[in-house]
């Protein structure tokens, strides 16, 4: 068989950016998308995509209509296909066993009995969604036991490992293809076949295979290894502000050890997106269920060096701004859980956000590509607060950082957008109450020339000498204590 035709279930973050490259790819390939969402499907088929990602709008338009397809007629697809991807939604279970931490497989399963019940003829599965491991065997049991004898599976784990704002270059230029399969002859076949639609722009070398259960644990695992560094910067920035060490020069220091590299070792406001802490607890869940319970703890410690940071944040900001932030505008730079992305999903801006709330502040929220319907829905979510009608009065969304800005006692920097380097920040100053505070949660701005400007400028591991200057001379006089 060479595969001509592929569906994907699940138009989002990932089966949408993933099959516009296999089409841009891949001329020779139909490719189907589908989605029970009509919505998501009504967006991908017009000029505003649901999603945004640099260089994604150019795939999609050169392929669209041509063999890059959009509909909810997911029947038809699975039909159609000689490849599936399973890319829908896993999220945090929400209820029942393993709440808040094991990965929530119904949409998964929901795909499995759809393919069951309207597959003919020899299909090859992929799950491309994040999955616990093991978690292909479950959909081969489904597959086997809901077919009619003429139609056959095999199913693969081939985990996706782009990062959001990076898609489509992640995609085009990948460290590497996984592809786990049975261990059998007609797994070695399903294995080949989408290894062909992967060698249309992978280097061979890129590719490869493992069995179906390492696969899936290896996607578990990177997540667990990209998150644990950045909680680990996170741990040492912490000492840092308590010492006066710098955590950029001691993260350079670190990097530069070719066995640990300098990656991901930036010290933040915290990791967000949908991915990180997801797959962490669902490592957590099932080193739980495996009686493993120190391998457990190891891994909660991640996400809870997180949450710790999170909130450190948000105390300093109520700290240096005289104890109190009640009816105090705070001005707050960015809502996306990083640059070049409009998803908030477990963005730590809602955590920072919600913090500050409950102490009473006004927040003048500005992203540049959040919509602001989206924003009152993270910050209204039951999950952050229990009572939304109070917070809907606290804050408002801006289109202008400048007016984000006027009259505030301080501005708060919570994603690493690029524009926010270059804003007038003289201009904003002239426009602020006295002290100005600035409290960059991203490490992004130039900071010197912000304390020159007249700002009190606090970020994350690092605190600066020219404010306790400031604070000596009485001009500014914060209310933490910190004795180096
Ligand atoms: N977002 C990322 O950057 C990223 C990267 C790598 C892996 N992943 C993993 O990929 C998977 C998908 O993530 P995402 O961010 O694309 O999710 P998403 O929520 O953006 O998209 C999932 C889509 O699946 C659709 N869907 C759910 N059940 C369906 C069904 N039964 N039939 C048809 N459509 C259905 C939903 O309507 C939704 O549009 C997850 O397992 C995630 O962990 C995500
Ligand atoms: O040094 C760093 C690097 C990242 N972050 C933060 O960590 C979060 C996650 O960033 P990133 O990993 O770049 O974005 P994601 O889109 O969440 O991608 C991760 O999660 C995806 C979903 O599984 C995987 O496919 C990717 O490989 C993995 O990088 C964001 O809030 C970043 O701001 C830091 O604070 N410091």
């Amino acid at each position: 068989m060479v595969v001509k035709n592929v569906c994907c279930i699940g138009a989002g973050y990932v089966g949408g950016p993933t099959c516009s490259v296999i089409a841009w790819k891949c001329p020779d390939i139909k490719v189907h998308v589908v989605d029970k969402s009509e919505m998501r499907i009504k967006q991908w088929n017009s000029d505003k995509l649901p999603i945004y990602e640099p260089g994604l709008d150019d795939v999609v338009k050169e392929c669209r209509g041509k063999n890059l397809f959009f509909s909810c007629d997911i029947e038809k697809g699975i039909k159609e296909a000689d490849l599936i991807f399973i890319s829908v939604n896993t999220p945090t279970k929400t209820f029942g066993i393993g709440k808040g931490r094991a990965a929530d497989l119904k949409f998964v399963e929901a795909c499995a009995r759809k393919i069951a019940e309207v597959a003919e003829g020899h299909k090859i599965v992929v799950e491309k969604s994040t999955v616990p491991v093991r978690a292909a065997e479950s959909i081969s049991h489904i597959l086997s036991a809901n077919t009619r004898p003429d139609v056959s599976f095999q199913v693969l784990s081939n985990p996706e490992f782009l990062a959001e704002g990076t898609a489509v270059t992640n995609l085009l230029y990948p460290d590497r293809v996984l592809i786990g399969g049975e261990e059998s002859a007609g797994g070695d076949e399903a294995v080949a076949e989408l290894m062909w639609i992967y060698t249309h722009w992978v280097p061979k070398e890129k590719i490869v295979t493992t069995s179906t259960w390492s696969s899936e644990l290896s996607k578990l695992a990177s997540n667990a290894f990209l998150a644990q560094r950045v909680s680990s910067i996170n741990a040492i920035s912490a000492v840092c502000e308590a010492t006066g060490a710098d955590v950029s020069q001691v993260a350079a220091a670190v990097g530069l050890d070719s066995r640990i590299g300098p990656n991901f070792l930036q010290a933040s406001v915290g990791f967000g997106g949908s991915c990180f802490q997801k797959d962490l607890l669902n490592l957590v869940y099932i080193a739980e269920c495996l009686n493993l319970p120190e391998v457990a703890m190891y891994w909660q410690q991640v996400t809870d060096m997180n949450e710790y940071q999170r909130t450190r944040f948000a105390k300093r900001i109520v700290e240096c701004l005289f104890n109190t932030v009640t009816d105090k505008t705070l001005a707050v730079f960015g809502f996306a859980f990083k640059k070049n992305t409009g998803d908030t999903r477990e963005s730590p801006a809602i955590y920072v956000c919600s913090h500050l709330l409950e102490e009473g502040a006004r927040l003048n929220i500005y992203d540049p590509k959040v919509e602001p319907k989206q924003i009152e829905h993270d910050l209204t979510s039951s999950s952050v607060t229990d009572d939304p009608e109070r917070v809907q009065t606290l804050f408002s969304t801006y289109s202008d950082p400048y007016e984000a800005a006027k009259d505030a006692h301080a501005i708060v920097v919570l994603t690493d957008w690029d524009e926010f380097k270059n804003f007038d920040y003289k201009k904003m100053l002239d426009s602020m109450k006295r002290p100005a505070f600035i409290f960059d949660g991203r490490k992004m701005l130039d900071h010197s020339a912000l304390i020159k400007l007249g700002f009190h400028t606090e970020t994350v591991g690092k605190r600066f000498a020219r404010n306790a200057l400031l604070r000596a001379s009485g001009e500014h006089f914060p209310a933490f204590s910190w004795t180096p």
